[in-house]
């Protein structure tokens, strides 16, 4: 299934079976587009205790990330249409939390999906950051590769690192994309998006995605892009703001109780089986 492009190859743990020590490698595995089938990583839907359905994700290097908005849009559109659920909005376990989300149909197909992303956390511990834990990272000065760049740090269960360019098409996504990710200022690494403001409702966006490079579409990332652009003035609260990815445009809502809101497509590819080995 993808979202936006971003794609994922979706696991029914409702109906296999897979030992957690081959997560990480299956991930790789399957993700690779020669001897696998090709995608930005692995996300298995799962039964859970305290919700209809979970979502684990992995990136495709096989680290495990804390959440997905593409990944959440998709899952939501699979547990629908295959009766996991019994109603349009139901919750979804993360290993960030709970979120909530609400399927839209046509002709009993779900096409979008709008998530309850929840509360973004800005204190650098919640990144994490170095520094002081209880700082915020709002247009902090951020020296890397000898260039003096701006970072707003936000983490939307998982970690991004925001920076605001003046053109999009010139935005260093492949050249200092890998090189932020992996910098030591984020010990855990980081999602690293760069940033154009079109106007208050209205962004551009790339990123390089945290174990798994340039992707078309990030939903969390999009969600912290747009509470960046609100923190450093160039939007506001409680507004739709259309985010334009490479894959298609997301719609972000950061609403005045402080729970952001995503809607975009969820689409599914095809559906098989894969040999393992
Ligand atoms: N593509 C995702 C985010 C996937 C996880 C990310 N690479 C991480 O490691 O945090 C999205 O749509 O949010």
């Amino acid at each position: 299934m993808h979202g936006l492009g971003n794609s994922y190859i979706y696991v029914d743990m409702f109906k296999e079976t897979l030992l957690e020590e081959e997560l990480p490698l299956l991930a790789i595995k399957v993700a690779n587009p020669y001897t696998g089938v090709g995608s930005d990583g692995m996300i298995l839907i799962c039964p859970s205790e305290v919700a209809p359905v979970k979502m684990r994700v992995f990136n495709n290097d096989g680290s495990e990330a804390k959440n997905c908005g593409n990944g959440l849009r998709c899952v939501a559109k699979f547990a629908y249409e295959h009766g996991y659920v019994d109603s349009q909005t139901f919750q979804i376990e993360t290993l960030g939390g709970l979120v909530e989300a609400t399927v839209h149909l046509e002709k009993e197909q779900v096409q979008t999906v709008t998530v309850d992303m929840g509360l973004p956390r800005l204190e650098r511990k919640s990144l994490p950051m170095v520094g002081n834990e209880q700082e915020t990272v709002i247009s902090e000065t951020f020296i890397v590769n000898s260039e003096q760049l701006e970072v707003t740090a936000v983490s939307m269960g998982n970690p991004h690192a925001i920076f605001f360019v003046d053109n999009i098409q010139e935005a260093p996504v492949e050249t200092l994309g890998p090189v932020i990710e992996k910098d030591p200022r984020f010990p855990e690494w980081v999602n690293v998006e760069f940033v154009e403001v079109v106007s208050t409702n209205e962004l551009n966006f790339r990123v390089w995605e945290r174990g798994s490079g340039v992707t078309q579409a990030c939903g969390t990332g999009a969600c912290a892009a747009v509470v960046a652009a609100i923190l450093n003035g160039y939007s506001t609260k409680g507004q739709d703001v259309v985010v334009h990815l490479l894959g298609g445009d997301l719609t972000i809502n950061w609403k005045e109780d402080g729970h952001v809101w995503m809607t975009g497509a969820a689409e599914t590819i095809c559906e098989g089986i894969f040999l393992r080995k």
